[in-house]
C-alpha cells in the first residue's frame, strides 16, 4: 500500500489521527515507539533546527526534501511534510511534489501565503488571490503520480481577510483538487465547524504552542469536525528548552552531576535504535579471528 493510501486510511479511522512533528529521523522512531502513527516534518523545523534560521521563506526545496527522506528512510510511517508555498511557480510546484513523492513522502501541505511567507501565528501574513491559489492547486495536483498522495491546501486567510473568506477560500481550493485542508491558526473552535461543513473534506488542526489558537483536546476537536490534530514543534521545543539548561548547568557547576538525570540514558538511546540488532548482524556475519 502506498503511503498515500495509508496516510488517507489513517485519517479515515483514527478520529482524529494525531500527527506528531519530528525534525528529524531519531525523534521519527521515537514518535512512532511512543505509538503514533503518522509524522511530519515542520517547514519551521527545518529553519530552525537544521539551518538556524527563522521560518521566513528562506529554506528550499532540497533543504526540506533532504530533511523528509532522512526520515522516511528511518521509519516507515506515512510523513505530512510542509512545503510552504511550493517554492515557486506551477513548474516549481509539480517538481515539489514530485521530489516529495520520490522521497517517500505520503502527503504535503502548501499555504495560499504570498511567496514571502511567514509564520502563520505571526503578524504581517499576505495572501494571494483564491485564483493563484487554485492554480498551485491544480499543479500539484496534476504532478504526483500516485493518486492516493494528498495534497492538502493551507489556508492563512483568517488572520488576514477574516473567516468567511477562510472558509470560502477553503471550498475554492477542494474545488481546484485539494483532498484535504488545513486550517491555519484558528481562534475559535466554532471555526472548524465552519469550514469542515463548507469542504466536506478532512480537516487539520494546528496545536503548536505559544500560537493564536488554544491547546485543544483532540476529542473535542474532533467534535468540532477536525480529522487530523498536528503537533508540528512540541518535541523539538521540549528538547530545545532541555539542552539548554544542560548547557548553562556545564558552564555553571563545571560537571553534569545536576542535569544528568534528565538525560536519555545510553541504553535506552540504543534501545530506540535497535542497536543490539545491528551488533548482532556483525557478529553474524563478519568473522571475529582473522
Ligand atoms: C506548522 C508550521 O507551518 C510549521 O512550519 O511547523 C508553523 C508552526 C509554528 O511556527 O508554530 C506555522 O503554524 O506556521
Ligand atoms: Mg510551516
Amino acid at each position: 500500500m502506498s503511503q498515500g493510501r495509508r496516510f488517507r486510511e489513517l485519517v479515515a479511522t483514527e478520529q482524529p489521527l494525531q500527527i506528531a512533528g519530528t525534525i528529524n529521523a531519531y525523534m521519527a522512531l521515537m514518535a512512532k515507539t511512543a505509538g503514533f502513527k503518522a509524522l511530519y516534518l515542520s517547514g519551521a523545523g527545518v529553519a530552525n533546527a537544521s539551518f538556524g534560521l527563522p521560518d521566513l521563506a528562506i529554506t528550499t526545496l532540497n533543504d526540506v526534501v533532504t530533511d523528509a527522506e532522512r526520515i522516511t528512510g528511518a521509519v516507515d510511517l506515512p510523513l505530512l511534510v510542509d512545503i510552504d508555498v511550493g517554492w515557486g511557480g506551477a513548474f516549481n510546484i509539480a517538481r515539489t511534489v514530485k521530489a516529495m513523492e520520490r522521497a517517500g513522502v505520503a502527503a504535503v501541505h502548501m499555504e495560499d501565503q504570498v511567496s514571502q511567507k511567514r509564520c502563520g501565528h505571526r503578524p504581517g501574513k499576505e495572501v494571494v488571490s483564491t485564483a493563484e491559489m487554485q492554480d498551485r492547486i491544480k499543479a500539484a495536483v496534476d504532478a504526483r503520480q500516485d493518486s492516493n498522495f494528498v495534497v492538502m491546501a493551507r489556508t492563512d486567510a483568517l488572520a488576514v481577510e477574516g473567516l468567511n473568506a477562510a472558509i470560502d477560500r477553503a471550498a475554492a481550493y477542494v474545488e481546484a483538487g485539494a483532498d484535504m485542508i488545513f486550517a491555519e491558526a484558528m481562534t475559535d473552535l466554532s471555526h472548524y465547524d465552519q469550514i469542515k461543513a463548507a469542504v466536506g473534506v478532512p480537516v487539520l488542526a494546528n496545536m503548536t504552542e505559544f500560537g493564536q489558537t488554544e491547546l485543544f483536546h483532540k476529542d473535542l476537536l474532533a467534535q468540532h469536525g477536525v480529522d487530523m490534530v498536528l503537533y508540528p514543534l512540541s518535541a523539538f521545543r521540549a528538547a530545545n528548552a532541555a539542552a539548554f539548561k544542560v548547557f548553562e548547568a556545564l558552564l555553571r557547576d563545571g560537571h553534569q552531576n545536576a542535569v544528568v538525570d534528565t538525560m536519555q540514558t545510553r541504553s535506552e538511546l540504543y534501545e530506540f535504535l535497535n542497536y543490539h540488532s545491528y551488533e548482532q548482524k556483525l557478529d553474524a556475519l563478519f568473522a571475529k579471528d582473522k
